[in-house]
This record gives structure tokens, C-alpha cells and sequence, in this order.
């Protein structure tokens, strides 16, 4: 009895820790809470004589548990409903053996809980899929006002948007927080008119005052979970990422895309790290389900090998921002990706 009660809270756990860390979402995270405590302390109501019962070593939950197929855990969705038919379950058998001990009282508590978490899981995933998943363009633009050849900001995302990107970050290290607010407030105006998304790097503040997109951060900035609660579960938190290790937190995190790289060298990036390589970004497209965009030296000559290991987007800084001609560019290496996946179907 007591590894059924076990295997429930823990799957309460793990709903409650995606609602919570994920989501923000403290409502529902609260619910699942109150179910869990109502479970775990029916266990100090039944007869203390239970606990000798114990036996870990030849529990057969142990080999269930490690029967679960992760590989049907691809998805958040995936997940929550594993864990919610897991708790079903558990509070189901947990019914019978009440019954078959006379418990009445717990055998009531065990179907109410049950009956509840039906509700819960439709809540819950409802309030998922209101949030849709983003994909990314397949050329991702970025400024970079060193390398612009004396243009601004605002010229460059002109050029980006004549161009027909449909993805721009505002990326700027060198300008004051009241210029790059004044440069942002503008943008937010040409991007919302051609509909295109806009993200802010860095600066949570300004992204927050515009009404930008989301953001963009880096490992050494605040944590995915308190920028989504600045930012709300509707806003895009794209992540930077060096490593497997690091992939796999920012997917857990709640990141809605993840950076890959530096793929190759870069003198774009101050303080950039070791580039990563291709072998990195050919582990992410094989282990990580949320969208990526491969970044770092990445230029129309050697697109071709960042395609092959299964990038869908790609960000091209100094090549689109140096070049005197943005939009036949931007043409050109949009052709490139798409020529790739049309050649794939
Ligand atoms: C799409 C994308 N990927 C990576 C980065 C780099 O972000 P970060 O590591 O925070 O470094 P800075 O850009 O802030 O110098 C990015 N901006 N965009
Ligand atoms: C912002 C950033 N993050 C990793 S590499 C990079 C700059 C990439 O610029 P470029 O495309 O000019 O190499
Ligand atoms: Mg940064």
C-alpha cells in the first residue's frame, strides 16, 4: 500500500514541478498540491503495523517503474499525461486494497482524489495547449551596430524586414539603456506592422517596456523560471547553450528555443566561448524537442554542413549585417535552408 501511496505523490510531483517551474502557473501547481498532502497523510491514519510490511528490495513497483518507456516521454504533454495515469492507477489499486481492509473511510478518500484529478488533467492540458509552440524561421536576424557599416539599428531591421525576415533580435552592447529602449520602441513599431516577431537580448526591462516577443539570455544571466515570471508563459525565452548539459536544462527550464553554438569561430562575440561544433548541434537535433537555431561563424559558403546535421534555423550576424546588399542575401541563404528541406520531403 505504502509504494502505491509512493508512486502517486510522486507523480503529483512531477506535474506540480512542470506547472510550477515551467509554467508559473501557481493555481493549478496548488491543487495538485492539496491531492498529494491528502494522500500522503492517509498513510499516518492506517495502522502503523503497515510500515512492517515494507519490503523495498523486492517491491514490484521498483520493476514497473523502471519498465517506464522513455522514449514516450518526448513531449511536456507526454509527460503530464504518463504521470496523471500513473497517479490514476495507483489511486485505483490503492481503492481495492482500502476496500479488501475494510478501510471505508480511506477507500472514500482514494475515489474522491481520483475523481479529481480527471478534472485536474483536463485543466491542465487545456491550459498547455493554449500556449502554442513556436517554430522558427529558417534565417534568424540579428543587429550588430559594429558591424553595420554605418548604419543604425534601425536601418539594419528596415533592410531585415524589406528582406522579409520574419524573426529580429535586438542585440546591443554598445548603446545606453535609454538609446536602446528609444531604438526598441521603434522596432516594436516596424515588427508589429509587418508582423514579424521581435526579440530583445539580454536587456528583460526593455523587452517588458516594448511589449517585445521575448527575450533572448545567456547562461550567466537570471534563471529560465524567474524571466518567465517576469515575462509571463506567453512571452518566448530563447537560451543560449554550449553543451549537452546545458540543452537539456533549458528544455526542462521551460526555454521556448534554444541557441546552439558558436558552431564556428566568431569575432562577432566578445568573450565568446570555445566554438562548439557540429558534433553539439547534431546531439541536439537528435535529444532536444524544442525549436534550435544554430549560431557562430555560421555564413552562405558553410551553411551547408550546419544544414546536414539538422538545423531548420540558423542565425547569420556579421555576413547579413556587413552586407552592402541585405535583402539578395538574406534571399539567397533563405533559398539555400529551403532548397535543404524541400529536398528531404
Ligand atoms: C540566437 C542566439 N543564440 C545565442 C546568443 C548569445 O547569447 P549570450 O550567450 O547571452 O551572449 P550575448 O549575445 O548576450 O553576447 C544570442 N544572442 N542569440
Ligand atoms: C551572439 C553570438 N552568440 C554566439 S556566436 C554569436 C555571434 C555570431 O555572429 P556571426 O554570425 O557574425 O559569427
Ligand atoms: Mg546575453
Amino acid at each position: 500500500m505504502d509504494s502505491n501511496i509512493n508512486r502517486v505523490c510522486e507523480g503529483f510531483r512531477v506535474i506540480e514541478d512542470i506547472l510550477r517551474f515551467k509554467y508559473n502557473e501557481l493555481n493549478l501547481t496548488k491543487r495538485l498540491k492539496v491531492s498529494r498532502h491528502r494522500i500522503r497523510t492517509s498513510l499516518y491514519q492506517l495502522d502503523k503495523t503497515l510500515l512492517h510490511h515494507r519490503d523495498v528490495q523486492s517491491d514490484i513497483g521498483l520493476i514497473v517503474d523502471q519498465d517506464l518507456n522513455l522514449e514516450e516521454f518526448k513531449s511536456i504533454e507526454s509527460i503530464i499525461l504518463g504521470n496523471f495515469k500513473r497517479v490514476q492507477e495507483g489511486l485505483r489499486t490503492l481503492e481495492e486494497i482500502a476496500k479488501s481492509l475494510n478501510r471505508f473511510e480511506e477507500n472514500t478518500l482514494f475515489k474522491e482524489v481520483r475523481y479529481v484529478t480527471y478534472n485536474l488533467e483536463r485543466e491542465i492540458i487545456f491550459y498547455i495547449e493554449e500556449k502554442p509552440l513556436l517554430t522558427l524561421p529558417s534565417l534568424y536576424g540579428i543587429t550588430y551596430l559594429k558591424g553595420s557599416r554605418g548604419r543604425s539599428n534601425i536601418d539594419i531591421v528596415e533592410e531585415f524586414i524589406k528582406a522579409d525576415l520574419k524573426l529580429i533580435q535586438y542585440r546591443e552592447k554598445d548603446l545606453s539603456q535609454k538609446e536602446k529602449l528609444k531604438e526598441c520602441i521603434k522596432i516594436r513599431e516596424l515588427t508589429s506592422k509587418n508582423n514579424v516577431t521581435f526579440i530583445v537580448n539580454d536587456d528583460i526591462d526593455i523587452a517588458l517596456l516594448v511589449d517585445a516577443d521575448g527575450v533572448h539570455i545567456g547562461q550567466d544571466d537570471l534563471p529560465i523560471n524567474r524571466v518567465r515570471k517576469l515575462i509571463g508563459k506567453n512571452k518566448i525565452i530563447g537560451v543560449s547553450t554550449h553543451s549537452p548539459s546545458q540543452a537539456k536544462k533549458a528544455e526542462l527550464d521551460g526555454a521556448d528555443y534554444i541557441g546552439v553554438g558558436p558552431i564556428f569561430p566568431t569575432k562577432t562575440k566578445v568573450n565568446v566561448c570555445k566554438a562548439v561544433g557540429l558534433d553539439y548541434l547534431k546531439w541536439v537535433e537528435k535529444n532536444i524537442s524544442i525549436p534550435f537555431v544554430a549560431i557562430g561563424g555560421i555564413k552562405e559558403a558553410n551553411i551547408d554542413s550546419v544544414l546536414s546535421q539538422g538545423a531548420k534555423s540558423v542565425a547569420i550576424v556579421s555576413e547579413l549585417t556587413l552586407s552592402n546588399d541585405i535583402s539578395s542575401k538574406v534571399k539567397a541563404v533563405i533559398r539555400k535552408i529551403e532548397e535543404k528541406s524541400y529536398n528531404e520531403v
